[in-house]
């Protein structure tokens, strides 16, 4: 099964010179994310091993070429296209995107793309590197990204709540079905109930690119990562209407609410007393981060609930591994089903379109390179406690969620 690595996302031009072997893109609406293999021979690796080395693989299936070399999982920003169309530029990639012996650099080159800017910019590919975009279904790639990381890699999928990570060990035969929810610009809800069986049951609009969007335009935020850092250290409760607020200061037990839920997001904002630069921006941004948050555990449980689903597994760059993020799902999910409901996160959460796509290319005999020869190159992810999750400061414990 699949070994415990790290997964390093690297800095793009730190790989310049290396050999692409095989690779695969997701061009969504904010991030490029790109899985792709580095030969390790062309970095110089002397071993006596032949590239023409085939590999005996547990199941007696010989591989197709044996692959040595590194797993790589970058992201580019979107609007910055050239960056990764320069990173590419710099690397020799081989015909048809994948590990060839006899190819020549005048080969045709495709390579296996989805998301929305594998449609948007197959011109560009083409007319600047000569690489043609293979393009893949995105809902297929998500969800056979996240069926392959369900499936291969033990550390995978983890509950993060009240500040407590815990690994989850799914049984293969207990995996289908569950609610994929891919967070990325938008949301996607995938009830998935197999390797091949899948349909997308809802989505919004309210997703990672809300967040983004409305914080720049409410912050003077420039990146995303300034405004998760902020969050951090903001609190909501000087913009977010509780219900204490309303009843002077009590529960409303009735309704199960008490009196430091939220009422109304943003509902403190109603004075006319204040302007926007009379608000920091770091409260801003985690009222902003817990509305968005709350909406979609919540809506993510309606549909878990109308399926009657028990799993909901949370995947998309938005998340980040950032513990209020998670915490606030969960506690969305928890609340509204009673506890009936499990929110899961994955490590390589921002991942799966690519890796859906990077492991759909049968005709690079990748179907021969099964999937733990392949997670032995995989890194994990970035969100294990001491690698990457923001502890929040926040004091989450003493403050009821309105959800
Ligand atoms: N470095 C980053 N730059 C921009 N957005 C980021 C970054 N890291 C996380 N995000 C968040 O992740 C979202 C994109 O997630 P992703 O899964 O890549 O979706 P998409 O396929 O739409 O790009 C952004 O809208 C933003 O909320
Ligand atoms: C259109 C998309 C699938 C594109 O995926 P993304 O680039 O956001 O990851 C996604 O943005 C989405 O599902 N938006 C929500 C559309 C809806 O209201 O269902």
């Amino acid at each position: 099964m699949g070994s415990e690595s790290n997964l390093i996302e690297f800095q793009a031009m730190s790989l310049v010179g290396e050999e692409i072997s095989h690779m695969a893109l997701d061009i969504g609406g904010s991030l490029i994310k790109m899985v792709c293999f580095l030969n390790s021979d062309s970095a110089g690796d002397q071993s006596p091993q032949s590239k023409d080395e085939k590999r005996d693989i547990p199941n007696g299936k010989l591989s197709g070429h044996f692959l040595r070399g590194n797993l790589h999982l970058l992201k580019f920003e979107t609007s910055k296209i050239s960056d990764c169309i320069e990173f590419l530029s710099s690397k020799k990639l081989q015909r048809c995107g994948k590990w060839c012996p006899e190819s020549r650099t005048d080969d045709k080159i495709t390579v296996k793309a989805t998301g929305g800017g594998a449609f948007k910019f197959a011109e560009l590919f083409k007319e600047k590197l000569g690489i043609t975009l293979d393009k893949a279904d995105e809902m297929d790639c998500l969800v056979s990204g996240s069926n392959f990381l369900l499936k291969v890699v033990q550390r995978e999928a983890f509950t993060y709540m009240d500040g407590k990570k815990e690994y989850v060990q799914i049984d293969q035969k207990d995996l289908f079905p569950y609610l994929l929810v891919n967070i990325g610009s938008g949301v996607s809800m995938i009830k998935v109930d197999g390797e091949d069986k899948f349909q997308r049951v809802s989505g919004t609009s309210v997703g990672g690119g809300t967040f983004l969007g409305l914080g720049k335009l409410l912050t003077n935020c420039k990146s995303f990562d300034e405004l998760l850092e902020l969050s951090h250290q903001g609190n909501n409760r000087v913009i977010d209407m509780l219900v204490g607020d309303i009843y002077g200061g009590l529960d409303y037990s009735k309704i199960g609410l008490t009196s430091n839920a939220i009422a109304s997001s943003f509902g403190k904002a109603i004075t006319e007393h204040k302007e926007l630069e009379d608000y920091k921006a770091e409260d801003i941004s985690r009222s902003l981060l817990r509305m968005i948050s709350n909406n979609i555990g919540q809506i993510a449980y309606l549909n878990a609930l109308r399926f009657g689903l028990k799993r909901i597994i949370f995947g998309g760059f938005f998340i980040r591994g950032h513990a209020y993020t998670m915490d606030t799902i969960s506690v969305a999910v928890n609340f509204w089903s009673k506890g009936e409901a499990k929110a899961m996160f994955l490590r390589h959460e921002g991942f799966l379109g690519a890796l859906g796509a990077f492991t759909s290319c049968e005709r690079d005999g990748l179907d021969d390179m099964m999937a733990h020869e392949l997670v032995e190159h995989l890194p994990s992810g970035v969100n294990s406690p001491k690698d990457g999750v923001i502890q929040d400061s926040d004091p989450i414990e003493n403050e009821n969620i309105k959800v």
